[in-house]
């Protein structure tokens, strides 16, 4: 059998993952992360490029990672236009449209175009497959209640779908037959309502909806918001930074470190436990929404992203929310994996790349 090795990478809000895998098999896998004071320096994402490329040649560097035995390189999708999910080639309007941001930022921008970059020296293919814009939502879910907004699908779509088939399959189940609500709990916090296959509701991880998250503020009251904007205190980007980068656990504790949280808790910090519960009543308060948008024909709830490994939070979320339905944890993600099938797919020629329009 022919054997593809693929070289996956994930940038995250907090984080840059990479991994090497051989058809199926990780041969390789490590997780860089990137505190606060470290990413704060730069302005835009994009201005993060160099920097991110720099640690992620430099893992492999360090691991004896020959990259001219590459067959691919897949990136997590960034803030394209809405689309369906799948495996899309990377090509020159994905990249014009990733640079220019239209769509926001979000470092997951990063990883078709460093991906690219990589292969394209290599002269093998670049993917990128289930971007943070899959977009599945009910009409319904699209209404903001203001005209001039409407509502977008913009979230952990390529954990959320690895999560929730990773359950099908263990139960013996097709995802298409299950009504599942799942929690991602990473640097930024989406809950999506999954009804048979599809996500037809979910919260804008990004921009200020939903739970806060360990640096992004959720959802806010609008009318204190427009006030502060126009308290003459504060430019449109100082506001950015403080819904999204510098909001949530950092604006209350000062660390975007889930860890650091349960040490202070630990320590006796009152303070550090009320901000970390109510993150948890958040997300329980998230789910509950879900399971009105199935009707409440859940089958199981899921939590996963990194803060999922703290049972003090898992424990929390699930007091408030396990009458609804049976609560499993799947802590960190299946995104590493997700990737390199989703390019073993096309390498295979089992899946005709998506072309990105
Ligand atoms: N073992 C752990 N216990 C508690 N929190 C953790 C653990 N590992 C990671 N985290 C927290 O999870 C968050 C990051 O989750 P992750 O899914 O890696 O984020 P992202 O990919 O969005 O950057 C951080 O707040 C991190 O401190
Ligand atoms: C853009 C939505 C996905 C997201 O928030 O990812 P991170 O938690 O990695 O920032």
């Amino acid at each position: 059998m022919e054997v593809f090795r693929i070289l996956a990478i994930n940038p995250g809000s907090t984080s840059t993952k990479i991994a090497i895998y051989d058809n199926e098999k990780e041969v390789f896998e490590t997780t860089l992360r990137h505190s606060n004071e470290e990413i704060d320096k730069y302005e835009k994402i994009t201005d993060q490029y160099d920097f991110r490329k720099e640690v992620i040649l430099k893992a492999l560097g360090e691991n004896d990672i020959n990259l001219t035995k590459l067959s691919a390189v897949v990136g997590r999708g960034g803030l394209l236009k809405p689309i369906k999910g799948g495996t899309y080639a990377v090509n020159e309007l994905m990249i014009q449209d990733l640079i220019a941001a239209q769509m926001g930022e979000h470092a997951s921008n990063l990883g078709g175009m460093i991906a690219n970059e990589i292969a394209s020296q290599l002269n093998i293919p670049a993917f990128i497959v289930d971007p943070v814009v899959v977009d599945e939502l009910e009409a319904v879910a699209r209404i903001s209640g203001m005209p001039e907004i409407e509502r977008k699908s913009i979230f952990h779509a390529l954990n959320q779908k690895a999560v929730a088939r990773r359950f099908a399959n263990e139960s013996n189940k097709a995802y298409e037959e299950l009504n599942l609500i799942v929690a991602h709990l990473g640097g930024g916090i989406s809950v999506g309502a999954h009804e048979k296959g599809r996500v037809i509701d979910v919260n804008n991880a990004l921009d200020g909806e939903g739970p806060f998250s360990p640096e992004r503020t959720g959802g806010l009251p609008v009318g204190d918001l427009a006030k502060l904007c126009f308290s003459g205190k504060y430019t449109h980007a100082d506001i950015k930074k403080m819904i999204k980068g510098k909001g949530g656990l950092v604006a209350y504790l000062d660390t975007n470190d889930g860890r650091d949280v349960v040490k202070m808790i630990e320590n006796g910090d009152e303070n550090a436990k009320l901000v970390f519960e109510a993150m948890a009543y958040q997300v329980a308060k998230e789910i509950g929404s879900c399971a009105a948008v199935l009707k409440g024909k859940v089958d199981a709830i899921i939590l996963t992203g990194g803060l999922a490994y703290g049972e003090m939070l898992t424990n929390w979320i699930k007091a408030r929310v396990e009458f609804i339905s049976e609560v499993i944890i799947y802590p960190g993600e299946d995104e590493m994996s997700a990737l390199a099938q989703g390019g073993l797919r096309v390498l295979r020629n089992e899946e005709a790349p998506q072309k990105y329009v």
